[in-house]
């Protein structure tokens, strides 16, 4: 397989799957193993070149691209390799008493040619996760990976072509007006992941063709911190999932409310948390190996800007508020005396900005929850259970997490995603596999005993009485 680049023939592309979409339709188990098998040994062989490549394009630290990029993505396909089998197997229905003798089950099959467009945040777990789940599911792809993170794209597209041939797997490497163009194309499957806005112009496009798709959005993702927590964990944990990828993560913790009664002792340990995981030696967390960077200008000056006006509207600044232009640092900011009008509480900030809001009752912590599109995951931290299960009935989010940060991403049986402004549809295991299949419904009449037959016209009073009885058992 070649890497096609910008203005080649897309549509041409697409075409040369068709066939191979189709001969994938057989579900050959041991041929999707097989796959599967083959990307498992060229990450192990090339685990170094994939941490060379998120180092170039987000001074990931190597330990955290293991971490939150290899493993994760190794783990998406032993998890397809040891469950296919199960997944694959034709899942009965049982019958209500007037389809008795009908055999009745769900098949899944290939929905056949799909489309990933990934983001530059994980750019190997995003791109490659997603692809796991379509090749064992059996379909073909065609992956188009952020052109914001290029070496990671790059190392993928080469990556496919050693493994793949371009009928069955083809990455194409360009910008917004490449992701447009295959857009156009009609796709059965379109699994996308990247910002709300975007995912609003994806599924419009989708709409052309009815290809279906998931979308992997982002948003605001909150924190409650209830005044009965261990204040230390929830310190930890928080800081931890903001520090990872600088806070360029779809699930990281956006904000935190916090109960008024514990808001200082929460700020003190906060910015201790950071201390203990950024900065053990005290040189400064500008010279930690375990921090990364903001991806490029742009982000970089969107957060300056936005942690300026928070400021200048009265936010203080407890924790942080340095960088550093040329290196492209951001250090992880607390900031505090935040009101809900300032830009950093209206939208999402992706990156190392912490804004800290103290409540005094949880009501009006789940009100500021609620003002706000669903978010993608929802934390909160409290040794009690009543605050964790008002948060479960009174809000909507893609994940509720409790007493953690971040950890539900790598649950193998756990769906990932959002709901509505956060994303449609679901990844990860079985929900991945799923997404890219048809769950046909297959329904098959018996030649001994037809009771549906029984029911046809003329309606006599005997048919009549038949009908009503089967619909008390329908
Ligand atoms: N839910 C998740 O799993 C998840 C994971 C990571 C990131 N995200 C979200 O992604 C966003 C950050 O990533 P990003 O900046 O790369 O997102 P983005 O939406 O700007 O870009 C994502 C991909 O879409 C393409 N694209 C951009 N504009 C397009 C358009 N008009 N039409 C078609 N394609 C277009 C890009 O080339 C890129 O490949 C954040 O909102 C974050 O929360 C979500």
């Amino acid at each position: 397989m070649a890497t096609f680049d910008l203005y080649l023939d897309l549509k041409g592309i697409f075409e040369n799957q068709k066939e191979k979409a189709f001969e994938l339709r057989s579900g050959d188990q041991q041929d999707r193993i097989e796959k599967l098998r083959a990307l498992q040994s060229w990450i192990r062989t090339n685990s170094q070149e994939i941490r060379d490549a998120t180092f170039q394009d987000l001074g990931k630290p190597g330990p955290e691209t293991d971490l939150t990029e290899i493993s994760m993505v190794l783990g998406e396909i032993s998890h397809a390799i040891r469950h296919l089998d199960k997944w694959m197997k034709p899942k009965t229905a049982p019958n209500p008493i007037h389809f008795t003798g009908t055999n009745a089950y769900v098949q899944p099959e290939p929905k056949g040619r799909s489309l990933i467009i990934s983001p530059w945040n994980y750019p190997f777990n995003l791109t490659v996760g997603p692809w796991v789940s379509a090749i064992a599911a059996g379909c073909t792809t065609i992956i188009k990976p952020s052109e914001f993170s290029p070496a990671t794209s790059a190392l993928i597209a080469s990556m496919a072509s050693s493994l793949f041939s371009p009928a069955e797997a083809s990455v194409v490497l360009g910008d917004v007006q490449v992701a447009k163009r295959l857009l156009e194309l009609p796709f059965d499957h379109i699994f996308f992941t990247g910002s709300p806005g975007v995912g609003k112009e994806v599924m419009k496009a989708a709409a052309n063709n009815l290809s279906s798709v998931t979308l992997e959005l982002g948003g605001k993702s909150p924190v409650v911190v209830d005044a009965n927590s261990d204040l230390d964990k929830a310190a930890l944990k928080i800081a931890w999932g903001k520090s990872i990828n600088c806070g360029q993560t779809c699930i990281a913790p956006d904000y935190v409310l916090v109960n008024k009664s514990i808001e200082s002792a929460f700020l003190e340990k906060l910015a201790a948390a950071f201390e203990q995981l950024l900065n053990p030696r005290n040189k400064g967390i500008r010279a930690s190996n375990s921090y990364g960077r903001i991806i490029n200008m742009a982000h970089w000056n969107r957060l300056k800007q936005l942690m300026d006006n928070a400021v200048t509207e009265g936010a203080k600044i407890t924790y942080g508020g340095e960088g550093q232009e040329t290196e492209k640092y951001f250090a992880p900011t607390i900031l505090s005396c935040v009101d809900q009008n300032m830009q950093v509480m209206n939208e999402e900030l992706f990156g190392p900005l912490l804004p800290v809001i103290g409540y005094d009752d949880l009501d009006e912590a789940i009100n500021v929850i609620n003002g706000k599109p669903k978010p993608l995951a929802l934390y909160v931290f409290s040794r009690n259970r009543y605050p964790v299960q008002q948060l479960a009935q009174k809000t909507s989010s893609g994940a509720l997490v409790v007493n953690d940060c971040a950890a539900h991403f790598g649950h193998p049986n756990l769906p990932f995603g959002g709901v509505n402004n956060s994303g449609i549809g679901k990844a990860h295991g079985y929900h991945g596999f799923i997404a890219f299949s048809n769950e046909k419904a297959v329904f098959q009449q018996s030649s001994r005993i037809d009771l549906i037959k029984t029911l046809y016209p003329p309606y006599t009073l005997k048919k009549q009485k038949l009908i009503r009885l089967f619909s008390r058992f329908s």
